[in-house]
């Protein structure tokens, strides 16, 4: 089974918090959804709730599943869920840095490019939102 990675599109008055990736080299500069690797026994709830922790110092309510498996480059798969903050503010822990993104700008920062296609499913939830 591939390696599992978990997103967070976490959404507050209609916008998306994207996050830079400050590292590895390679993929630093490109912009994700918070999240990380899932770890041997954790659901994906849990590892989103750590990961938003550890990045961001924030909780967070998971929502609903984006999609299916996404392919990444790597040769894993992501599973992206919708969230919404639980408490705390946002802050770039871990990160180089945040933007919350409307749908208009939704496409203004250069994404890791396995998430452009994620990004067209989560248009519709902000849409919603
Ligand atoms: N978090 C996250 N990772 C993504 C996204 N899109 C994408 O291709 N990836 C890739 C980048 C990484 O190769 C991998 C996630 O690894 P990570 O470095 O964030 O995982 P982690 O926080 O558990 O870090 P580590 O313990 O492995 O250092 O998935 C995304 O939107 N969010």
């Amino acid at each position: 089974m591939p390696s599992l990675v978990v997103g967070a599109a976490i959404i507050a008055d209609g916008r998306l918090l994207a996050a830079q990736r400050a590292a590895p080299p390679e993929l630093a500069g490109g912009w994700e959804f918070p999240g990380g690797k899932v770890e041997p026994g954790e659901t994906d709830e849990q590892a989103l709730a750590r990961e938003c922790r550890e990045e961001l110092g924030i909780d967070v309510a998971v929502g609903r599943r984006i999609g299916d498996d996404w392919p990444l480059h790597n040769g894993y798969v992501m599973h992206v869920w919708t969230a919404t903050i639980a408490s705390g503010e946002p802050a770039a822990l871990e990160h180089s840095d945040l933007r919350w993104l409307s749908e208009a700008e939704l496409f203004d920062v250069p994404w890791l490019p396995a998430d452009l296609r994620v990004l067209e499913a989560v248009r519709v939830h902000l849409k919603e939102s």
